[in-house]
């Protein structure tokens, strides 16, 4: 992981070191570090988790306590159950395993809503990439911060006001202000921030609405020792305020073992230690596991509570007499003895939601700086749409009304049909597939609806999903020679926007309810074919044989073509040409003119129906995401 020299000062604590001392005068006024008001002390009691479907047990009755002001490390060889623990806790990712124990909030079981008065900085992040720090930060703070808290009301005049201090603030407090304008960027296709600067955003955006309780996963992996220090060294910062933080992590440097005020060791899902640093360094000294000097502590204990392959049984022995040990130590009295005293308190105030038009708001701004961002869509449709439009002007030029022209001429409308309808689709199958984890996540941290989310994402598609078929019908239009009476340019547009939506409602539609982009793409091509074979070219729509004949009814190809067929022949500028002669190319096609104003609504109901079934689609797969 790279890191700059900016990020060698890093000293959370003298958060203004490196930062960009402007934008800092405006949050100058405001203490760095926001107090929590309403502080949480989690305790975790007898939790039993097992996965009924292998029969197999992963947390044999953990129990546990973490207090206001306490950075909490759990630690654990692999397979410990360190994860396991801390979703339980976080009430998510349980999908398959049976949960028994209670998790209190100050006392108090709140399951699921634990969700709503704390932060989860998950150890894979996700972010949009094409964004910069700030504006990321910027729309987050938009969906977190929903109200000025009592105790900050004369910070600042208004909601916007206070959200925009709150995220300098942020970005001081987790020294990303030099940042600040930098592109968060992708893996593998543009290089953004470093390393820990994704770290420390992660955080940031769980600290915008400065919750009482934060869980971290595995915050230092993948982080070289000095970026792990600074990280930790923000949380601990962090926990002076009277926050509760609880991270897993593995094998952290001597170092950073001596920064956390209390560490729960797994092995072998049962607890083997819960207490200070030092006083787990004393404990496993007293089961006989003392630790030589100069020896990281953490590295040595974990190697005890470790079940090292063909050693099986003389680790699980040892494991068992440490955490027996520890059951009957002061340690393991004094942790039964605070569960025991813990009773109901105040509860803190639930995270609320912004409004509907909030989310829907700040989520399209992100989505459209996305798509506008993202270079490989939006100039690839732009260039291929123009050169496709310049392509059939061409081919078709200047076509002449004769028997041979109409042919060409619905030939040259059909295609305008298929080149609206393959690269939408083909473009927009991906809708989904590249969204999910970080909306899924959002989601059930409780940002926003995924109707919002919806809504969001199909909107910004839109401008770029009509201009481009908007710029090649209108540029072979005339080369073509199509009718260009104004209501005939203005109603082509309007059906090229009708057939352009139908297929990207439809692609959203095969996205969502496709278990993964594969089965959307391999079932996307034969569907395609279903639908354009029964379009009215290709075979004439009135000789079908019946058993297939309705597939027709399905097809906006059929539906596009027609309506763009009678718009070009219903009034055509010739003196060589008649109503009879338009009849007879109705005929020939089995269209019917009447049918003009249907096929539009046809469309329109179409597209409506499969964005519909997308959003119920998209809202099952979220829903069991968590
Ligand atoms: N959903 C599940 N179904 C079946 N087994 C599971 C499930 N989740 C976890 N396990 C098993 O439970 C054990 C503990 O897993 P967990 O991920 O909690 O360990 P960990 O201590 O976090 O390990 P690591 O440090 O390697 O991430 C592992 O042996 C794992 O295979």
């Amino acid at each position: 992981m790279l890191h700059s020299a900016a990020d060698q000062q890093f000293e959370a604590g003298s958060l203004l070191s490196g930062g960009d001392k402007t934008d800092y005068g405006a949050v100058s006024n405001l203490s760095l570090l926001d107090t929590v008001d309403s502080p949480i002390t989690l305790s975790w009691q007898d939790i039993r988790v097992s996965a009924p479907k292998i029969n197999r047990d992963i947390l044999h009755g953990v129990s546990g306590i973490a207090n206001p002001g306490e950075l909490v490390a759990l630690m654990g060889a692999s397979g410990a159950g360190k994860t396991t623990l801390l979703n339980t806790l976080v009430a998510r990712n349980l999908k398959g395993l049976q949960v028994d124990g209670s998790v209190k909030v100050n006392g108090k079981v709140i399951g699921r809503e634990i969700t709503s008065v704390s932060g989860y900085a998950q150890q894979e992040e996700l972010f949009v990439g094409t964004l910069t720090v700030k504006e990321y930060l910027s729309i987050q703070a938009r969906l977190r911060v929903v109200e000025i808290p009592e105790s900050k009301k004369g910070t600042a005049t208004s909601l916007e006001e206070y959200r925009k201090n709150r995220v300098l603030k942020v970005l001081a407090n987790l020294n990303l202000l030099k940042c600040q304008n930098t592109r968060i960027g992708v893996i593998g296709v543009k290089k953004g921030i470093s390393g820990g600067e994704a770290r420390r955003l992660t955080f940031a955006c769980e600290l915008l609405s400065n919750p009482a309780l934060l869980f971290c996963d595995e915050p230092t992996t993948g982080l070289d020792s000095f970026m792990a220090e600074s990280v930790i060294h923000v949380l601990s910062t962090l926990s002076t305020a009277n926050r509760t933080i609880i991270c897993t992590i593995h094998q952290p440097s001597s170092q950073l073992y001596s920064m956390f005020n209390k560490v729960i060791f797994l092995a072998c899902g049962k607890t083997a230690f819960l207490g200070s640093p030092t006083q787990a360094i004393e404990f496993f000294a007293s089961c006989g596991h003392v630790c030589p000097r100069n020896y990281n502590p953490a590295d040595l204990i974990i190697h005890k509570l470790a079940v090292v392959p063909n050693e099986e049984d003389e680790c699980i022995q040892r494991i068992e007499d440490i955490t027996r040990k520890f059951e009957q130590s002061v340690y393991g009295t004094r942790l039964d003895s605070q569960l025991a005293s813990v009773t109901e308190g105040r509860m803190p105030e639930k995270r609320r939601q912004a409004n509907i038009c909030t989310q829907i708001n700040a989520l399209l701004q992100r989505a459209t700086i996305d798509t506008v961002r993202n270079p490989s869509l939006a100039r690839a449709k732009m260039i291929q749409k123009s050169v496709m439009g310049l392509f059939v002007g061409l081919l078709y030029f200047q076509t002449k009304l004769d028997a041979i022209g109409v042919t060409n001429i619905n030939g040259a409308l059909f295609y305008l049909v298929c080149e609206l309808t393959y690269s939408t689709l083909f473009g927009i199958l991906n809708f989904l597939p590249s969204d999910f984890p970080l909306v899924a996540r959002e989601y059930h941290d409780g940002l926003y609806s995924v109707l919002s989310y919806y809504v969001a994402r199909c909107l910004s598609y839109l401008p770029l999903f009509t201009i481009d078929g908007l710029a090649m019908l209108l540029i072979s239009y005339w080369l073509v020679g199509f009718q260009s009476a104004w209501d005939q340019v203005l109603l082509a547009c309007l059906i090229s926007f009708l057939i352009e939506q139908s297929s990207s409602a439809f692609g959203i539609m095969l996205s969502c309810v496709s278990p993964s982009f594969p089965i959307a793409m391999s079932s996307a091509g034969p569907l395609l074919t279903l639908l354009s074979l029964t379009g009215g070219l290709y075979a004439n729509v009135g000789a079908l044989p019946s058993f297939i004949s309705w597939i027709q009814y399905l097809s906006w190809f059929r539906y596009g073509f027609e309506a763009f067929t009678i718009n070009q022949w219903r009034k055509v500028d010739s003196p060589n040409w008649n109503s009879t002669n338009t009849q007879e190319v109705m005929q020939n096609l089995s269209f019917t003119e009447s049918m003009f104003l249907w096929d539009m609504v046809i469309m329109a109901a179409y597209i409506v129906f499969f964005y519909t079934i997308g959003y119920i689609g998209l809202l099952i797969r979220i829903r069991r995401a968590r």
